[in-house]
């Protein structure tokens, strides 16, 4: 029964195998002072060979068997007598913790069971060891048939794949690989990466940690397109992955020259009202440049490509800097607005009393005694394309209604204007805030919430998906080095591994600040864990070392916090100063502060600051 279990134990998790999952926590025991008497008519009631005791406390102290109560019967003790010197007290229990497959074949029917306190709280019976093996075989079947699929897999697939241990030690090779390259599986299995790849990065990615996709490799005369795949693991990394996908660069020309195509046959919506509209500055987001793959964020992703399509509200939802605005960019370009302008507000950022004329605009002489001209408002510029309303939840409650009509009837009417205008956009809300809860405080309507809410999109917190913090870095630290033209940069794995184990309060606003500040600061071509320590850590003097999660929780660690901490205890007279150093320039005076715009501008609010603009 030990060789057994011991042998499939692999197919179980290890606390799967846990007594505490499956001892009996309904069982007989008996104190140690009832009499021999009513002890035999317990077992014998129960069909008992044997009981556990315990004191008063419920520690154990031994078992009594119906064989012990004879052999006292046999000595002439009285029935009325108390069990206290008649169990046997050598009997060792099994703590709650060991695991099944590391204990004794039971020689007995039961055993009891204790916790670190010696108390007693369970049985371990024969019969739940047999329910273990049975459910071991039954999984040993399924993955039997799950590994057969995966091998036919494996080796049929078109593209070459190939799986390294940590030190780059070739675990698994498949046919298309090993045959374009010309080696038999086997012996390529037990070698070094670099000994059976020629050129090989498999092995460096390895060491940084960072994902490489869509590389062009020269591999066997022929031009191929190769994805190196680190695998990460409790922060650590436990191997790597190597794709090759033969067909890949004239394959990757043949798409590029599709989507020319279906640009150019493209034919954009124009709007039928005469408002000028500047051409798009830069390329627009698209889903690719949205980098995540976790569970949770792809299926954030897969709702957003599918909403896109369709001309329904979305409500995207998310802590500040996880990327709500670059989703909403992405769904516009993927929608059938695309060709229509993309307007983006930031309801928190705009004055109440100046909100209304922002989107719905006005008329020429609005405005008692005012000789302005008239101005489109946001929900005009829209037409045709998107409106992304960030921070809805900011918004006050009379315009929140103002809104809801004008999603209603698909009308706006310009302030001091005297008919309405129809406009055809689709909108998109975003908000850091518990709407719901603002439901049931009567600060945020319920009938304009129905509406925004048709799509709702969460996107999770960057502390949630960890697993895209490496692809995140190596996808910044490519667009920074462009962004400021500076030769192409490696951080080393230590530091990518210590950016794993940090929360992240910021998000990604909060990483990319951070990549932006290592890959500009750190003069050499790799950057080192001592970078990171230098730059960012250190930056928060009060956490000497950064070492586990606990810590980091302790302290928020976003330059907000650590500006504050350097001296400045007041939070307004920071705000004051750095507005200062970046001479009222908004956008700057967030970024140095390490918080968005929107709660700068929240900030500016609560401490009334006014800023002439
Ligand atoms: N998945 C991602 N891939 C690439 N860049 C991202 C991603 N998510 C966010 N970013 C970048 O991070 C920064 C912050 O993102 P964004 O402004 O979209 O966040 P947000 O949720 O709208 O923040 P806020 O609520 O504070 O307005 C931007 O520079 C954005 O381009």
């Amino acid at each position: 029964m030990r060789h057994n279990l011991v042998e499939h134990k692999e197919h179980f998790q290890r606390d799967e195998l846990e007594v505490a999952r499956w001892m009996k926590t309904d069982f007989v025991f008996l104190r140690n002072t009832t009499t021999l008497k009513d002890a035999a008519e317990l077992l014998i009631k129960n069909q008992l060979n044997e009981v556990p005791i315990v004191d008063e406390h419920q520690h154990f102290l031994g078992v009594l068997s119906l064989s012990m109560i004879m052999q006292s019967l046999l000595k002439d003790t009285s029935l009325a007598e108390s069990i206290e010197i008649h169990y046997d007290r050598r009997i060792k229990p099994l703590s709650f913790q060991e695991i099944l497959s590391d204990i004794s074949p039971l020689t007995k029917a039961s055993v009891p069971v204790v916790n670190n306190q010696n108390i007693l709280i369970g049985v371990l019976t024969q019969h739940e060891i047999l329910e273990v093996l049975a459910q071991t075989y039954h999984k040993m079947n399924l993955l039997e048939t799950k590994v057969e699929w995966f091998n036919v897999c494996f080796d049929n697939i078109y593209e070459g794949i190939i799986v390294v241990d940590k030190n780059g030690f070739v675990k698994m090779i498949n046919k298309a690989y090993s045959s374009y390259l010309g080696v038999e599986q086997g012996a390529a299995i037990g070698q070094h990466v670099v000994s059976v790849i020629e050129g090989t990065r498999l092995h460096i990615v390895l060491q940084t940690g960072i994902p490489e996709r869509n590389q062009v490799q020269f591999l066997q005369g022929q031009e191929v397109v190769a994805h190196r795949i680190p695998i990460w693991r409790n922060n650590e990394i436990i191997g790597g992955i190597g794709i090759l996908v033969f067909q890949g660069v004239s394959e990757l020309y043949r798409i590029f020259d599709r989507i020319q195509d279906l640009q150019v046959t493209k034919n954009p919506s124009l709007s039928n009202i005469n408002i000028e509209q500047q051409p798009p500055k830069e390329d627009p987001i698209t889903f690719a440049q949205v980098i995540g793959e976790s569970e949770s964020f792809a299926h954030a992703k897969n709702i957003a490509r599918r909403a896109a399509k369709s001309p329904a509200s979305i409500l995207i939802t998310g802590e500040s800097g996880v990327g709500k605005e670059i989703f909403t960019q992405a769904i516009h370009s993927l929608s059938n607005y695309s060709g229509g302008p993309f307007i983006s507000v930031n309801c928190a950022s705009i004055p109440e009393q100046l909100l209304e004329s922002e989107l719905f605009g006005y008329e020429e002489g609005a405005f008692t005694g005012s000789k302005k001209k008239g101005k489109p408002g946001k929900f005009l510029l829209a037409h045709k394309g998107t409106l992304f309303l960030d921070e809805i939840g900011d918004m006050p409650l009379h315009m929140q209604s103002k809104i809801l009509r004008v999603l209603q009837e698909r009308e706006v009417e310009p302030v001091g204007g005297s008919k309405p205008i129809s406009v055809d956009f689709r909108l998109i809300a975003a908000t850091n805030r518990p709407i719901e809860d603002m439901i049931k405080e009567n600060k945020f309507r319920e009938d304009l919430y129905y509406r925004l809410n048709v799509i709702p999109i969460f996107i999770p917190p960057l502390r949630e998906r960890k697993n895209d913090i490496p692809l995140l870095i190596g996808h910044f630290i490519k667009l920074i080095c462009k962004k400021y033209k500076i030769p192409s940069k490696e951080i080393s794995r230590e530091t990518v591994a210590a950016m794993m184990e940090y929360e992240w309060p910021g998000n990604i606003r909060e990483l990319v600040n951070v990549i932006e500040r290592l890959v500009t600061l750190v003069e050499g071509h790799d950057i080192y864990f001592d970078d990171f320590q230098r730059y960012f850590l250190e930056q928060k003097k009060q956490i000497p070392e950064f070492t586990t999660m606990e810590e980091t929780k302790l302290e928020s660690f976003n330059s907000f916090e650590s500006l504050k901490n350097a001296g400045l205890n007041k939070e307004k007279e920071l705000l004051l100063l750095i507005i200062k150093e970046e001479k009222g320039n908004k956008t700057r005076a967030a970024k140095k502060l390490g918080i968005s715009r929107a709660t700068l501008y929240n900030k500016l609010k609560e401490y009334n600051i006014e800023l002439s603009t």
